[in-house]
């Protein structure tokens, strides 16, 4: 947590050499120590003291915008007064912790984990809890599995938001576009090979493998049902060569360089081959995300709905898939399917907000001009 213009103090953080690049130890210098059920009550402390001193979080007044359509009616509460707490993680990226039964596999274990001081409670997950334990959104702007399956039960059995993972900022929303229009389009990419380097701390913390690795998972999934969804193009189970490799150059500092291949199988057994070179800073395509993220989320908590047939207005389900545009690896509710093209994450954010306002989706069929 940083200092900011509405009353808080730069806090000091967790920090678990365990999790994160041996590289990154002389930035630790604020930290909460303790066990890891301390820094739990620490941070919970931190979110308390900051809706105080704050003053954010208070009432909500009035009713907002809501109509009806396509068989949907929605609420928007609102305007809220004075604002209310959200937390974005975008601190490490961490390694994946491990998955296990009695660990982290429930929500009464995961807490139960954490008050025991298990070692492979990651310090995302520990954040992620205190704010779901206060009632508080909270978003992983990074890759690692910051919501093991016990977090994700807290979660939903509270109601409380979370989104995630990772924010999309540059080679994978290209790639979110690029793969689906040239699957729609009958090419069939074959080989994709993604390559940055980049000199920033992030680059610096990611040239550990074990950091290395979250980020290569949820830059390589990106694909997976823009394949699936063309099965003309694809038998079952196959996928193009997807390669992700990310090195830290230090003299280029913030300033991103990607560079990626696509080849693709089209017509009569011809090849396509683009190629693309992008140089962007890291930060400025992180920044407006992390405000999205953060105004949307915050949007999120105040919609109710109720579909036809549905007798009473409901909020929506905590884990939010809306926010799917602005992630490299959308976290969704059990059982819904990960959508991936940028274009589908954009639609449905866009036809969620005009039906808050009472207006149908748009189908772009423009029947009104034909
Ligand atoms: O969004 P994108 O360009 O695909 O992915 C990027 C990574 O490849 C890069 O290594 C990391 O430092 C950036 O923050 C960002 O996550």
């Amino acid at each position: 947590m940083c200092g900011s213009p509405l009353g808080l103090s730069r806090k000091p953080g967790i920090y678990d050499p365990a999790f994160i690049a041996a590289n990154q130890e002389a930035r630790a210098d604020n930290l909460i120590k303790g066990s890891r059920q301390q820094q739990l009550d620490a941070v919970r402390g931190h979110i308390r003291e900051f809706k105080e001193s704050s003053g954010v979080d208070k009432a909500r007044s009035g009713r907002g915008p809501g109509g009806s359509s396509a068989g949907l009616m929605m609420r928007c509460r609102g305007p809220v007064a004075t604002g209310s707490v959200v937390v974005l993680w975008t601190a490490n990226t961490e390694r994946y912790s491990q998955l296990a039964e009695g660990l982290n596999d429930t929500a009464d274990n995961l807490l139960a984990s954490i008050e025991r001081d298990e070692s492979e409670v990651a310090p995302s997950t520990i954040y992620a809890a205190a704010c779901v334990l206060e009632g508080v959104p909270f978003i992983n702007g990074s890759p690692q599995n910051t919501f093991v399956p016990g977090l994700l039960e807290l979660a939903v059995s509270r109601g409380v938001l979370i989104a995630g993972d990772d924010f999309k900022s540059g080679q994978t929303k290209m790639k979110s576009v690029l793969v689906d229009f040239l699957v729609g389009a009958g090419l069939k990419p074959t080989s994709i090979v993604s390559y940055n380097h980049l000199g920033n701390n992030d680059g610096m913390n990611l040239s550990a493998p074990a950091t290395f690795r979250s980020k290569e998972i949820s830059k390589s999934n990106v694909v997976d049902d823009m394949v699936a969804s063309n099965s003309l193009l694809y038998e079952p189970g196959e996928h193009p060569d997807h390669v992700v490799v990310i090195k830290y150059v230090p003299y280029v500092g913030d300033s991103k360089r990607a560079m990626d291949e696509y080849t693709s199988e089209i017509f009569m057994g011809g090849r396509n081959t683009i190629v693309m070179h992008n140089t962007c800073e890291d930060s400025l395509l992180a920044a407006p995300i992390i405000l999205d993220l953060v105004l949307i989320a915050e949007l999120l908590t105040r919609v109710t709905f109720r579909r036809d047939g549905e007798a009473a207005l409901h909020e929506l389900h905590p884990v939010a898939a809306l926010l799917s545009y602005l992630t490299k690896a959308p976290l969704v509710p059990q059982g819904v399917p990960v959508v991936n093209a940028l274009s589908k994450q954009r639609a449905m954010l866009e036809n969620f907000c005009r039906a808050c306002v009472g207006l149908p989706p748009d189908s772009n069929m423009m029947l009104e001009f034909k």
